[in-house]
């Protein structure tokens, strides 16, 4: 049986459409993020699972029971907020123990259980302190230690990394995601970072305008985007305008700026205006006379890579070299491109406008 279905949810703020009709389907200890920009709807979505906000239309169900009118506190759900809200005049324990001593648990357990999250969370010796003592690394810790202290059924994540420094955030995905395996919770995270969302997720849902505009494992959502907007969102791609000269059964042949390029539209044929995608570090540099020439106009290190900007009669390109120990073409040259059109991808044109 499906762990939590959304069904057609939706939430109107006055006529302002926020969520619109969202189906989702999780299993249980499934790991599920949602990735889109800023008011894409993602978190008034996790606040009507959490049961903060009424939806306007639809159901939430979780194991089967409808829980859309639940008050929260019975919804039996963890929630971590970006800001955390921990209480600064409280110590650690008691921050952990908060959830615990409102459903009654007993002394004795409660501090079995606060030692046990604690733990979990790498904070063992810190229960003394008050929560205003600690890093930002170790109030985050706090919080999620506090989410988990209750042994929820599912975890509701609300951007909670995104007040931690680079490096931090970048242990904190491996440690939550490995956490969150250990103890098989079934977890919702909100956030607009790719990265996070690709690092830590069974399945991603990109949302763009109050809507899921894919819903796959990362892997799939990063190669196969089913819009214009999930593969410009996952990461960077650089995108062609072209037009559609033929299909046969396998490619649809595209009219690129004079250039006919065959590409594979997965049993999907095309017509008229398309966008064509092909990711950085699918480009390479050929032989001059091999392939699509163009001029090097920027260049730029990045430690295990390459970004170069190549300047081509198809418009700019962002080619993504891994570093081999040896230096690309400066800035100024004249270089070729090449591709397998394996790597590239075709749209529809007008889904752009839509996501
Ligand atoms: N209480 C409210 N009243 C009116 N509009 C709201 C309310 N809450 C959210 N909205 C609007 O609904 C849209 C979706 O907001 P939401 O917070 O869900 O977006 P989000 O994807 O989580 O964005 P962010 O990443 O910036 O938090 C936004 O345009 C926002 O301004």
């Amino acid at each position: 049986m499906t762990f939590l279905s959304l069904k057609k949810l939706t939430k109107h703020f006055d006529d302002f459409v926020a969520v619109e009709s969202l189906d989702l389907d999780i299993e249980r200890g499934e790991f599920i993020s949602l990735l889109g920009p800023s008011g894409c709807g993602k978190t008034t979505t996790l606040q009507m699972i959490a049961g903060f906000v009424n939806p306007t239309r639809g159901s939430i169900v979780l194991e089967g029971r409808d829980i859309t009118a639940l008050r929260p506190e019975k919804r039996g759900m963890g929630v971590v907020f970006q800001s955390y809200a921990l209480f600064p005049h409280m110590t650690v324990e008691a921050n952990v123990g908060f959830g615990l001593e409102m459903r009654g648990m007993g002394r004795s357990e409660r501090a079995q259980r606060i030692g046990e999250t604690l733990e979990l969370v790498r904070l063992g010796g810190l229960g003394k302190r008050f929560t205003r003592e600690l890093s930002g690394g170790q109030r985050q810790r706090v919080a999620i230690a506090r989410a988990l202290a209750i042994r929820p059924q599912l975890l509701l994540l609300d951007e909670p990394m995104s007040n931690l420094d680079a490096k931090l955030r970048e242990d904190m995905h491996i440690e939550l995601r490995a956490i969150q395996r250990h103890l098989g919770i079934t977890t919702l995270l909100v956030t607009h970072d790719q990265v996070e969302a690709m690092t830590m997720s069974d399945r991603i849902a990109v949302m763009h305008g109050g809507k899921i505009v894919q819903l796959a494992m990362p892997f799939e959502a990063y190669e196969q985007p089913g819009s214009p907007f999930a593969s410009a969102f996952l990461g960077k791609t650089n995108a062609l305008r072209g037009r559609i000269v033929s299909n046969n059964q396998r490619c649809a042949i595209v009219d690129v700026n004079q250039r006919q390029l065959h590409i594979p539209h997965g049993g999907r044929s095309l017509d008229g205006e398309v966008h064509v995608f092909v990711r950085p570090e699918k480009l390479r540099l050929g032989v001059a006379g091999e392939g699509l020439p163009g001029q090097v106009k920027t260049r730029v290190f990045l430690g295990n890579h390459w970004m170069l900007q190549v300047d081509t009669t198809l418009g700019l390109m962002s080619v993504s070299l891994p570093n081999i120990g040896e230096v690309p073409p400066a800035e100024g040259s004249v270089v070729s491109l090449v591709w397998s059109d394996d790597d590239l991808r075709v749209l529809p044109q007008q889904e752009m406008a839509h996501g």
